[in-house]
């Protein structure tokens, strides 16, 4: 049996048994390769090699022993590209197999390392071809139209389905001619090679036109208390755009907390379960060039018309078109075609829709209508999660000590947060050392520096006060009550361990206390920390609090 009828059948196993949408995103975009002897499965990047391995490296394995149960070729997982096939139409029983495979000796052949070798039966290129890519049926349904039929079509019929794959709807009938004259099976192998490139490189530009990046996937995406919501509704609109409820989808918060990314990822998942999906991502900015252009070229009818074709629309950072008159009038037009034919809108913004300065009214009234929601900063453990994705994509091995040492000194946003990973990495690679903390902390000696504020015993008071809600003339004052003696003695625990303060420095912090007070108050707490959990919860608590 050769590569390339193995692998078609390998996929149909892969499809069959995995979940319709891992299979269209993981498995098929994978190509196909032979490097001595060996067959080779290439993924495009780490990150997908990565993921590949790891998650759906026993699937394929099984799917191999399925097809070839004596099978003794080599099957291998490589960064790269090879050439694309297709899933089989239907499993080909082994007596079939056998007689193909002795029918067909020059197939290795065919899997170069050189797309460009391969002779197309039909060349893409020709004028036939490209009628034929043209001739694709012009779109008219709906984004979620197309997600709900994708849906609903069970994967056997995703083979047959002219929706699906309106390019490779010359492939069949070429494989049946091919078969029906017992042509080799290389001529029909390099037919289907030339048409599944053809298709591939017409989703590749259908890919550029959405203007999205590809690293902005769900899968890179940590979710944390700071965006676990946003997160949710992201991923049911990816599933089911131009839903009324989350129609548009008002995403808000500071700079660096992962809005670009987290509204790209919704487009990037829905354009790899349907390529067909019109999607644009835009940033305002982009949008009032479009405009200013528009204007000196007189072509304001072609930018609307541009826009209002699309499925899903994407606009970033949409507070800068406030003020602008004509660019808001333009994109009031937009919006309201698109929400009309329930095409999805997401908007990003730094602020809630009613907040935006100069935005106009209907605008602001209209951008309320679906979900609005915010992202906040993330906490420790969330930036700790994202440090390790961070490294994980990276390949790059970062010692959990390391991690927690950089997350608990970057707080401000994520953007930040990477860019302390990147700088440590850097210095890793110069220095050739690990990434431990003393590397962390050479390469982040500045950041540090400014970041580093002291502990302080007026910091830790009202921290403590706070949680308790008591004032602090009652932390520091006489009365002796257990509402409030707990939480002084608390206090001065904390002081003890987390500022260089000594005991009677810290007794006269708290009204003119005696050293011997604070040696007492230490001691309570240390023995109430080991038989009372609601004292040592709180500690805990509050110790996070304090050092985060
Ligand atoms: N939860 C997360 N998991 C992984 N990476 C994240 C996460 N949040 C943000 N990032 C990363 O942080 C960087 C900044 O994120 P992004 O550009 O999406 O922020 P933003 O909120 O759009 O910022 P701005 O408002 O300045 O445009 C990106 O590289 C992004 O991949």
């Amino acid at each position: 049996m050769t590569l390339t009828e193995f692998w078609p059948q390998c996929l149909l196993q892969l499809k069959q048994s995995l979940p319709a949408q891992q299979y269209q995103m993981w498995i098929a975009p994978l190509t196909v390769g032979e490097e001595n002897g060996n067959w080779v499965i290439f993924a495009r990047n780490t990150f997908t090699f990565n993921h590949i391995r790891e998650r759906f490296w026993p699937a394929v394995e099984s799917a191999r022993q399925a097809i070839l149960p004596d099978g003794s070729t080599p099957l291998i997982l490589k960064i790269g590209q090879g050439h694309p096939l297709q899933a089989a139409t239907q499993a080909v029983p082994p007596s079939t197999i056998a007689s193909t495979a002795a029918v067909d000796t020059t197939a290795a052949t065919v899997v170069t390392e050189n797309p460009a070798e391969i002779i197309p039966k039909t060349d893409p290129a020709t004028p036939e071809a490209t009628a034929k890519t043209r001739a694709a049926p012009k779109r008219t349904e709906s984004a979620q139209d197309i997600i709900a039929k994708r849906l609903r079509h069970s994967q056997s019929k995703i083979d047959s389905s002219p929706a699906d794959n309106s390019e490779s709807s010359n492939i069949k009938p070429a494989k049946a001619e091919k078969h029906e004259a017992a042509a080799p099976a290389i001529a029909v192998d390099s037919a289907q090679i030339a048409v599944d490139s053809a298709h591939e490189n017409s989703k590749k530009s259908r890919y550029t036109e959405t203007n999205l990046n590809p690293e902005h996937t769900f899968a890179a995406l940590v979710q944390g208390k700071g965006n676990r919501l946003a997160h949710a509704a992201a991923l049911s609109i990816a599933e089911n755009p131009g839903n009324s409820m989350y129609n548009p989808f008002f995403v808000y918060g500071s700079t660096g907390l992962g809005k670009t990314h987290l509204v790209q990822a919704i487009g990037n998942q829905l354009f790899a379960a349907e390529a067909k999906v019109k999607i644009r991502y835009i940033h305002a900015d982009e949008f009032i060039r479009g405009i200013m252009n528009a204007f000196h070229a007189k072509s304001f009818d072609a930018m609307r018309q541009q826009y209002q074709q699309v499925d899903l629309l994407i606009m970033d950072d949409v507070q800068f078109i406030a003020g602008k008159d004509r660019t808001m009038e333009e994109f009031f037009y937009v919006y309201n075609h698109l929400i009309d034919e329930k095409k999805q809108v997401i908007l990003t913004c730094d602020t809630l829709p009613t907040h935006i300065d100069g935005m106009d009214d209907r605008l602001k009234s209209r951008f309320s209508w679906g979900l609005s929601l915010e992202l906040e900063p993330p906490e420790l453990e969330m930036r700790v999660a994202i440090l390790q994705k961070k490294a994980e994509l990276a390949q790059v091995k970062l010692e959990d000590e390391a991690a927690f040492f950089i997350a608990k000194h970057i707080r401000s946003n994520v953007r930040e947060l990477e860019g302390a990973f990147k700088r440590v990495v850097a210095q890793s690679r110069f220095a050739s050392r690990p990434i431990d903390v003393g590397l962390a902390t050479e390469a982040l000696q500045d950041i540090l520096a400014v970041n580093h504020k002291p502990m302080t015993l007026e910091h830790i008071q009202n921290t403590v006060a706070k949680f308790y809600g008591i004032t602090i003339s009652d932390m520091v004052g006489k009365k002796r009550t257990r509402n409030l003696a707990r939480p002084r003695q608390i206090a001065m625990t904390l002081a003890k361990e987390l500022t260089p303060l000594s005991l009677p420095a810290i007794g006269s912090g708290f009204g003119g206390r005696d050293h011997t007070t604070v040696m007492h108050a230490v001691k309570s707490i240390s023995k109430l920390r080991k038989n009372d959990a609601e004292t040592t919860k709180a500690y805990e608590t509050l110790m996070m609090i304090l050092r985060d």
